[in-house]
């Protein structure tokens, strides 16, 4: 795993972005692995800038999002698709049609996410996987006790992570309690993956993540098998891995 410390977030983000961009460089027709929450929003402001600016074209790029809530209505403000749409979206030239996440809303969950999946495989597999990492080691939203030979799955959200993510609701009560993600077999395929720490409450995690032998306990040690990991870490995540 090839490790970049930033300087802060504003620096991480740079970095992220231009990680992504060289990826759109190389191939036009990349299909990214995306991630919400907090740490890639500075990521998609900055590759946003980059379209303004008219150097980054995203027409013929594919995108498949991590995971979504099960139960939110697609335009609820905190569904990721609507995340997404915000944030990314709706501000470059991709094109709908190309921006695939699971739907948390199908009649059928697990036939959605067998299509999910299927889909994925159709389109030639992930280039370049973005991802965050849960304060309890969580990758999408792929739980402690998650089996490595996982893929696109409904699960059952840990208390830590809808505390975590409470603060986006009104009350805790109304974060779901179920999500589709891909699983970690899934994640696994990506060509190259591109996880972004930021924080001093993410220090540990991240030494987990690297240090920690493989375990299901804790699911970001699964990248320790994969060949083409870069994290790129800002300094206040990183302190713990001079102590
Ligand atoms: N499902 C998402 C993950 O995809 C994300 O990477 C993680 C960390 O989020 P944040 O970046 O806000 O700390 O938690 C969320 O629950």
């Amino acid at each position: 795993m090839d490790i970049q410390i930033c300087k802060n977030y504003e620096n991480l983000s740079t970095k992220a972005c231009a990680h992504v961009s060289g990826q759109i460089a190389k191939k036009e027709n990349s299909v990214l692995g995306l991630a919400t929450g907090g740490t890639p929003e500075g990521m998609y402001k900055k590759l946003v800038e980059q379209h303004r600016k008219g150097v980054l074209s995203f027409q013929q790029v594919t995108t498949f999002n991590l995971d979504e809530y099960i139960g939110l209505p697609a335009n609820h403000p905190l569904s990721y698709r609507v995340y997404m749409k915000d944030r990314f979206f709706s501000k470059v030239d991709l094109s709908v049609v190309n921006t695939h996440l699971p739907d948390g809303q199908a009649a059928d969950l697990t036939a959605e996410c067998a299509r999910y999946e299927a889909l994925l495989r159709e389109a030639g597999g992930v280039d370049i996987q973005v991802l965050g990492l849960g304060h309890n080691g969580h990758i999408g939203f792929n739980e402690p006790g998650t089996p490595f030979a996982s893929t696109t799955h409904i699960v059952e959200l840990d208390g830590k992570t809808r505390e975590a993510n409470a603060r986006y609701f009104d009350k805790k009560s109304d974060v779901p309690k179920k999500a589709i993600t891909m699983g970690i077999e899934t994640i696994l395929a990506a060509g190259e993956i591109l996880v972004l720490i930021s924080g001093a409450d993410k220090a540990e995690a991240l030494r987990d993540m690297l240090y920690r032998e493989m375990t299901t306990e804790f699911p970001a040690t699964a990248l320790q098998q994969h060949p083409n990991v870069t994290i790129l870490a800002d300094e206040q995540a990183a302190k713990s891995l001079h102590e």
